[in-house]
């Protein structure tokens, strides 16, 4: 188990370093981190007590490398600059914090949370792969699994209201498309639209998903399509389409449960005076078997132009298609004005390789345009990981040399982050500027 640095955490520090880490002029990425602490936690079984946020084991195999969780550590990286300032805060602890904050951020309830999960040394006690539900399945399967981690229908309905962010990208999941219009506020929109929009089956060369009638905009994944189908989980996402405040009270308490799963007891929210208690209890999960340690973008500004705006966000998802008939509307070498970011830069945050190479090779953008924080796209895509990228942008010239306004080369972003491949792709890179 990894070292605890017994000290008080500053909360005000913590939820302001959290904000800047998922708000900032590179990205917004509260969805995703609503989504992290999702998956961190809803490996639960309440049948032997294993799975759960404790532990932060998505850092390893086989976790980390379960179809469900492509591309979501990303956010450990993210964050990574707030678990240096706050060492006495384990990676579980903030993974799951920023989660329940996240959901504030967009708007939505005040989550309870609790601080005291412990970080694994290893891969010991991850939970098998498959733990978390197919997106192609119906209500049967929904409902075993929620079950399963100790939630009610009612619970799983209101859970499932953390889609009214965010969106659905192809090259992550295979589906695509935002189930809601203001898809960075955190409201009772996807409710509102499963229950009062009409729905088919879209024609596309993907898996089945539903596109709402009127405009083909939105989407339902087939799991979303069983809180409408389903006569006892209809009935309370009617609910929540009609009350706002029933479903912030109940994603609120439904989530901090969820984030507790399997998790030492000081982490339940629930012991602190004056939080209400859960819709149902905490499944109590047989002791010898418990784990023991283990959004303010786009607005092209003044040059605003929507076209161009478009494509850097076709860039930002990795829709390569639709980015390709995006081109010739837009301006293609146009920077966001608020953040100096190119869609070069975008694509490489996010590590969209099959973008890049577009890019790169085809539209030509230069790669070393630096953002507001003084980063090309080598020092976004070094930072994250993302070796693909790396290998592009060095074979479309991209400069080894240019600093950032920390001062540092993307190889010294790469070491900063302990992203072993893209330090060696870099290391053996001739060094070149094109400044
Ligand atoms: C039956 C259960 C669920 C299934 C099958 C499911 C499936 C999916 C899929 C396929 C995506 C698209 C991922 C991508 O392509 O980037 C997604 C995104 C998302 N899910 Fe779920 N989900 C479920 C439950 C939940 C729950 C309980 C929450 C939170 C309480 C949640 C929060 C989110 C969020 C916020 C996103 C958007 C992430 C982003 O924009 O990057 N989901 N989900």
């Amino acid at each position: 188990m990894q070292p605890q640095v017994d000290k008080p955490v500053n909360m005000e520090a913590l939820k302001s370093e959290v904000r800047a880490a998922l708000i900032n002029r590179k990205s917004f990425s509260c969805p995703i981190a609503l989504r992290v602490a999702w998956h961190a936690s809803g490996t639960f079984d309440k049948h032997d007590g294993t799975g759960g946020s404790d532990g932060a084991t998505m850092r390893f195999e086989p976790e980390i490398s379960d179809d469900a969780n492509k591309g979501l550590s990303i956010v450990r990286d993210m964050l990574h600059e707030v678990k240096k300032a706050h060492p006495e805060v384990s990676e579980a602890d903030l993974w799951t914090y920023a989660g329940a904050v996240a959901t504030e951020f967009m708007g939505g309830p005040v989550v309870p949370h609790a601080f005291g999960r412990t970080d694994a040394d290893d891969g010991s006690s991850c939970p098998e792969n498959g733990r978390i539900p197919d997106a192609s399945k119906g209500a049967d399967h929904v409902r075993e699994f929620f079950t399963r981690m100790g939630f009610s229908d009612r619970e799983t309905v209101a859970l499932m209201g953390g889609h009214t962010v965010g969106r659905a990208h192809i090259v992550r999941s295979g589906f695509d498309g935002p189930w809601t219009r203001k898809n960075l506020s955190f409201d009772n929109e996807y409710f509102r639209n499963l229950m009062f929009e009409e729905w088919q089956v879209k024609e596309w060369d993907g898996p089945l998903q539903y596109e709402d009638v009127a405009t083909g905009e939105l989407m339902m994944l087939p799991t979303d399509m069983a809180m409408r189908t389903d006569a006892e989980y209809a009935k309370w996402a009617r609910a929540y389409a009609n009350d706002q405040d029933l479903f912030f009270a109940d994603f609120a308490k439904a989530y901090a449960k969820l984030l507790a799963l399997g998790c030492p007891e000081a982490c339940n929210p629930f012991n602190v005076p004056g939080v209400e208690p859960p819709i149902t209890p905490f499944p109590v999960a047989p002791a010898a078997a418990a784990p023991s340690g283990k959004c303010p973008f786009s607005g092209a500004g003044a040059s605003s132009d929507a076209s161009s705006a478009k494509f850097r966000e076709l860039a930002m998802h990795g829709s390569v298609g639709p980015l390709k008939k995006a081109t010739p509307a837009a301006d293609v070498h146009q920077l966001e004005a608020s953040s100096s970011r190119s869609a070069l830069h975008k694509a490489a945050f996010w590590g969209h390789v099959q973008v890049i190479d577009y890019l790169c090779n085809e539209v030509g953008i230069n790669p070393d345009v630096q953002d507001v924080y003084g980063d090309t796209a080598l020092h976004d895509a070094a930072r994250f990981g993302h070796a693909d990228v790396v290998k592009l942008l060095l074979a479309a010239g991209a400069s080894t040399s240019v600093t950032n306004a920390a001062g540092l080369t993307p190889l010294q972003v790469a070491v900063e982050y302990s992203k072993h491949d893209v330090v060696a792709l870099l290391k053996a890179a001739p060094s070149h500027s094109r400044l």
